[in-house]
């Protein structure tokens, strides 16, 4: 999808090898700077062009359960074709745009239990901030298969806006289903649990509605492993001036969760989702596992990459880490916890959770269908957070080592940022970690005393602080 600055270099290279002495040095330093691990900017996006306000056409969301809700499509027009997914709902207000553009939604047919959604259009995706990252978005495309609502907003107004919902989901090729009961679709969903369906569009105002695919042919998406497509394929860097360094590790990150990191002063190395960074020469100052979609079963190569950080880690001053939502679930893997599908999930930005260790309650942004089971105990670790609606587990922290995550999202984006302060904690332990390490360099290496295997009682880490 995008074109990497240094394949980019190497053409230009190639093509100016008979130029003057003068353009191919130019061309050479170019290449140098391009190279440069630390040059390496963030992707730039493959913008589709504008589109056209899509037709009206008859459409309808065909549920694996066997209801058909009947509706008008005013998004991309399938032409007679349908698109499948995991349906799921949101109660958040607002924020559409944000959660579209979430890669954990990908794989997804997103429900809004809002009812007036597209009111206030969409923001230009080509803008960009300061560190090269999607102004607006939070990755540089829409994520969701399909978007279901009860009532669009045919007319749109907002300072930033650039165009409709409509005509941003048919640039993307994404359905759009409206007038169509969301309250009773959500009943559903919450009744029978995780469901798959496909949004079907006429070709035409006058032809039929395609029928649906009988419920055990409909692919499920969540066999696959989904972060794996939406992480980066190769590494980047964001403020490569930032005073502490952090490798995140991207199972399909939201941009914001970077522009936490870069605006608080730090350097992030992005790196795809099964990079091992023990085996890196370069020293970070922390870790970040980010969110992703799908089920964090598919994620054992990274749950052993967070192994060997905390197995390396034995006699060592310990690397800072934090996970957040699937994050949390690989730190909570990577730990000894085992997790689950929950029955529907908890999506929107109005999930109270109560921090165990203050019993202060945070209001938090949600979107996770997979769940950490913390009815068995693990040495060593404790529960964070707890769901105050639900009493889901809401994260999970070592008892003495700097290991935390939390399974709702502090960048919000969209949500309240009741919880950002936890970018702030983390960070200030990545810098005492960087102070340590200095005073400390060259690292004393020791055998550990007691080895690291999590899940089993009695047995914890020694470290030396
Ligand atoms: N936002 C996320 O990272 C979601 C994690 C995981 N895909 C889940 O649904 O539980």
């Amino acid at each position: 999808m995008f074109a990497p600055a240094t394949r980019r270099a190497s053409t230009t290279l190639t093509t100016t090898a008979t130029a003057t002495t003068a353009t191919a040095f130019a061309t050479i330093r170019t290449l140098a700077t391009l190279t440069s691990t630390d040059q390496k900017k963030p992707p730039q996006p493959t913008v589709p062009g504008p589109a056209a306000e899509p037709p009206t056409l008859p459409a309808a969301l065909h549920l694996s359960t066997g209801y058909t809700f009947k509706g008008v499509s005013f998004g991309a027009p399938l032409k007679n074709k349908k698109i499948s997914g995991e349906v799921v709902f949101t109660t958040s207000l607002v924020g559409y745009t944000e959660s579209m553009t979430d890669p954990s939604y990908s794989g997804q047919i997103l429900v809004f239990t809002q009812p007036l959604i597209g009111n206030y259009g969409v923001p230009s995706d080509s803008a960009r901030d300061a560190f090269g990252l999607s102004k607006y978005f939070e990755s540089n495309r829409v994520q969701v298969r399909g978007i279901v609502v009860n009532d669009y907003a045919a007319k749109h107004s907002h300072w930033a806006a650039v165009e409709s919902l409509g005509q941003w989901c048919a640039r993307y090729g994404v359905p759009a289903i409206s007038g169509v009961d969301t309250r009773a679709i959500v009943s559903l969903l919450r009744q029978r649990g995780s469901t798959l369906g496909e949004i079907a569009v006429a070709a035409s105002p006058s032809s039929p509605i395609p029928e649906p695919t009988p419920a055990l042919e409909i692919d499920n998406p969540n066999a696959r492993n989904l972060c794996a497509l939406a992480s980066t394929k190769e590494s980047y860097v964001v403020n490569p001036s930032g005073d502490v360094h952090i490798a995140l590790i991207d199972c399909g990150v939201k941009q914001n969760i970077i522009k936490c990191l870069a605006n608080r002063g730090a350097k992030v190395t992005v790196l795809p989702w099964d990079h091992d960074v023990t085996k890196d020469s370069t020293k970070y100052d922390g870790v970040i596992l980010s969110n992703g979609p799908g089920d964090p079963s598919h994620m054992g190569k990274t749950v052993a990459n967070v192994k060997a950080i905390m197995y390396k880690d034995q006699g060592r001053i310990p690397t800072p880490i934090f996970g957040i939502c699937m994050g949390n679930q690989v730190l909570g893997l990577a730990a000894g916890y085992k997790t689950y599908k929950m029955p529907f999930g908890n999506r929107g930005h109005n999930q109270p959770c109560i921090d165990l260790t203050t019993g202060k309650c945070v209001i938090t942004s949600q979107n996770h269908g997979y769940a950490i089971d913390d009815s068995v105990d693990v040495p060593g670790w404790m529960p964070y957070f707890r769901n105050a609606n639900d009493g889901s587990n809401e994260g999970v922290r070592h008892q003495l080592l700097p290991y935390s995550s939390v399974q709702f999202h502090p960048e919000a984006c969209g949500g309240p940022e009741d919880t950002d302060y936890l970018f702030d904690n983390f960070l200030n332990e990545a810098r005492a970690f960087k102070r340590e390490r200095k005073r400390v360099e060259p690292p004393v290496v020791e055998k550990p005393k007691v080895r690291y295997v999590p899940g089993v009682a009695g047995v914890r880490s020694s470290v030396e602080f």
